[in-house]
């Protein structure tokens, strides 16, 4: 017997040892689709209070940040690579109503910091969550309607023409402050027609993308955003508007709809229990960018495990991570983009 031929019984394509020996091979087998620093977008809650430098105990390393602390909080993440931020709104003082209006007053917390980052900072793409939960005296993302609920007299019933149109304004006046990006997170019918519409008429369109929350899931994994900004609905939940766990189909139908609307980027969130979407959205709409939110309670049960000693905080942020590039995401809003910064820094 010859010793040459060690396991004649393998087929040659048994063998895939071969090529993972060297981390630069291993490396290759991302198929380029690897992680990058311009991949991340990194959520950040701005207070209505100018000095705010807010803990937020469900939500671990992040805070509620006041415009006056923005420079010296985000001068060194530009500097190490952060290329884009998407803004939250946390207002704590205003009077909340049933339209929110204070979501674009002249002197809300995110246009006063759209306007500050645009100068500060001009390089970096600023993305704004566009919404009406953390203004209005109710909760919900839309404008209610005076109806009855015809299913559940505890939960709204949303008027979807007069939503529409309402966040569209607040769209176009975070346009007007500086906005690179609007990002609709409210899922109310129609809103993203009604948007592209008014940055046309209003002379925005060019300078200013739709980044659509398509495919958005009614998830448990919200919590710490809730506690964060203060969104929770006063009464009812958001099934109506959000999509359902258990909707493949919709969520397909949803990112139809919305690159059909005028949408330049698609978005599926949360991330990890949602990777089939993710992957779907890149084989239905190749011709746009997916991104992916790994949301508040995704990032808390990656911490919360590595302080339990489940596993290494940094190799489970990479392996949730490179599962959604993996499934087709290029863009990731990440609470986890200032470690990122350092770590794609680093050798690997
Ligand atoms: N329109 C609100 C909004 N915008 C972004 C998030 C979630 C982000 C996160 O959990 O990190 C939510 C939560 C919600 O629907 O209550
Ligand atoms: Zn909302
Ligand atoms: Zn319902």
């Amino acid at each position: 017997m010859s010793n040459t031929i060690r396991s004649p019984e393998l087929e040659i394509s048994s063998i895939l040892h071969g090529g993972i020996h060297h981390p630069l091979l291993r490396s290759w087998q991302a198929n380029g689709r690897t992680l990058t620093k311009s991949m991340f977008i990194y959520p950040i809650f701005i207070s209505d209070n100018p000095d705010a430098e807010e803990i937020i105990s469900t939500l671990p390393g992040q805070k509620r940040w006041g415009i006056n602390k923005l420079e010296s909080f985000l001068g060194p993440l530009v500097k190490k690579g952060l290329k884009s931020v998407i803004l939250f709104g946390v207002p704590m003082k205003i009077q909340k109503d049933a339209i929110g209006s204070a979501a674009d007053s002249p002197e809300t917390p995110v246009i006063l910091a759209l306007q500050l980052l645009s100068k500060l900072f001009p390089q970096l793409l600023l993305v704004i969550d566009v919404c009406l939960c953390e203004y209005t005296s109710h909760g919900h993302c839309g404008i209610l309607s005076s109806l009855p609920n015809p299913t559940h007299s505890d939960q709204p019933t949303i008027d979807a023409q007069a939503s529409a149109e309402r966040v569209a304004e607040v769209a176009i006046n975070y346009a007007k402050a500086g906005a690179h990006v609007v990002a609709p997170s409210d899922m109310m019918d129609g809103r993203i027609r009604t948007i592209k519409l008014g940055l046309m008429r209003s002379g925005l369109a060019n300078r200013c993308a739709i980044m659509s929350y398509s495919a958005k899931f009614a998830s448990g994994m919200y919590g710490p955003f809730r506690d964060a900004t203060g969104n929770a609905p006063m009464f009812g939940n958001r099934k109506c508007y959000q999509l359902p766990p258990n909707g493949r189909g919709i969520a397909r139908r949803a990112i139809r709809r919305d690159a059909a609307e005028g949408a330049d980027i698609l978005m599926v969130k949360p991330a990890l229990p949602y990777l089939d979407i993710i992957s779907d959205c890149a084989q239905i709409a190749p011709e746009y960018p997916v991104a992916c939110y790994q949301v508040s309670g995704e990032y808390a049960m990656v911490v919360a495990g590595a302080e339990k000693g489940i596993y290494d905080l940094k190799a489970m942020a990479f392996e949730t991570t490179e599962g959604m590039v993996r499934a087709g995401a290029s863009i990731i809003l990440s609470y986890f983009t200032p470690q990122f910064l350092d770590w794609l820094g680093e050798e690997r």
